[in-house]
């Protein structure tokens, strides 16, 4: 029996159980078996059987945001709007049939869009060229879920199941968990706080599946069966989301307001230019970038050509974006800006100082 096969049994079986205190332990193992199964149907091990890698498309800027939906619902136009670049849009459906990106400029950051084939329900699964464009959301910074307005709510469940299928976790964080690998000594079990979804007893059944006999785990978050599988696969990604709903010319008033209140949504017409700065605005906010100029011994800081830095970014970011030799010839900076103590006065710093938006910042080197 193959492993599409394999997969589908499981889920019948998941289906045919009913959800229960009693068969809570069973699911959680169905659970972790799934988990496994998929794993291996999307991570295969030679590089020649091919479908789990994305487009070859090189990343560029500060930041890469995706663009995933359905054909038709205009992801071609975003691009031809947002960007210099353009990209051939037309009514029928799969216009696109390959990575297209393109250069968003604003505040100082260069951001990536690209512009992919439009997927189909199953895409995951290796439908069309649609496991190659789920594979590529996978390499993005963001993720933007566009949407046709004037088509059914049903669409947006589905690209989330495609997504999810590979490993995406749409707008959230890494569970509070820390697992470690050991090599003797059994299992360690430690909580701090009271498991409500899931219990140490389904968990420590999912590891015995997994064959892991020695490992500390330790939970800090009120966790499901599903998050736990999640960080013992290792290969989960969290990646934010725009639910992006275009096309809004098309329905009435009353439903672009009904839809514009949802969370992490935003409502566009790009045929009318409707709301395309906003929705630009959202982009930089949800890739928390900070950018960072950079300034010269006895110099004004240089405010044309800020640095631009993921939010965490350290002042040992900041030269390895430099040139690669500042980073081991680095003897010490000075920051002025929020991340400062002694604001607005410099403050001396390590590699390891963190920055904030709009410091200023100047490398000392030996
Ligand atoms: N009414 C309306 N039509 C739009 C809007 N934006 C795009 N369209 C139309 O929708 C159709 C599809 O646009 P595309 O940009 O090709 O869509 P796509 O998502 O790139 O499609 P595929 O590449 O085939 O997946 C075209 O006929 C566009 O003119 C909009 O804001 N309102
Ligand atoms: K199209
Ligand atoms: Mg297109």
């Amino acid at each position: 029996m193959g492993i599409v096969e394999k997969i589908k049994e499981i889920e019948q079986e998941m289906a045919r159980t009913q959800k229960n205190k009693a068969t809570e332990y069973h699911l959680g193992l169905l659970k972790a078996k799934l988990a496994r199964y998929r794993a291996q149907l999307l991570e295969p091990t030679s590089k020649s059987s091919g479908g789990g890698t994305g487009f070859d498309v090189q990343k560029s800027g500060d930041a890469r945001v995706a663009l995933i939906g359905f054909p038709s619902v205009g992801k071609s136009t975003l691009l031809s709007k947002t960007t210099e670049t353009a990209s051939a849009s037309a009514s029928y459906e799969f216009t696109t049939l390959t990575a297209i990106p393109g250069v968003i400029e604003y505040k100082g950051a260069r951001i990536q869009l690209l512009d992919l084939p439009g997927i189909v329900e199953g895409a995951s699964a290796g439908r069309g060229r649609g496991r190659q464009v789920v594979a590529t959301a996978k390499t993005a910074d963001l993720i933007i879920v566009m949407l046709d307005a004037t088509k059914s709510e049903e669409q947006r469940r589905l690209l989330e199941i495609e997504l999810d299928a590979v490993g995406i976790r749409l707008n959230k964080q890494k569970p509070d968990i820390v697992f470690k690998r050991r090599t003797t000594g059994g299992i360690t079990f430690n909580c701090t706080v009271k498991l409500t979804k899931t219990d140490e007893r389904t968990i420590r059944s999912i590891l015995a599946s997994y064959k892991l006999h020695n490992c500390d785990v330790m939970i800090r978050e009120d966790i499901t069966t599903d998050e736990f599988i999640d960080v013992l696969i290792g290969t989960r990604k969290y990646i934010p989301c725009l639910y992006v709903y275009n096309k809004i010319d098309s329905i009435s008033l009353e439903q672009v307001d009904k839809i514009a209140h949802e969370p992490n949504t935003v409502v566009i017409s790009c045929e009318m230019d409707l709301n395309l700065d906003y929705l630009i605005d959202e982009i930089w906010d949800r890739l928390s970038l900070v950018k960072v100029y950079t300034k010269k011994r006895g110099a004004h800081p240089d405010l044309t050509d800020p640095v631009c830095m993921r939010k965490g970014a350290t002042v040992e970011d900041i030269c390895n974006g430099i040139h690669r030799s500042l980073a081991p010839n680095f003897r010490y900076a000075l920051v002025w800006g929020k991340s400062s103590k002694f604001a607005p006065h410099a403050q001396k710093v390590s590699l390891a100082h963190q920055v904030q938006d709009e410091d200023v910042v100047s490398i000392f080197t030996k």
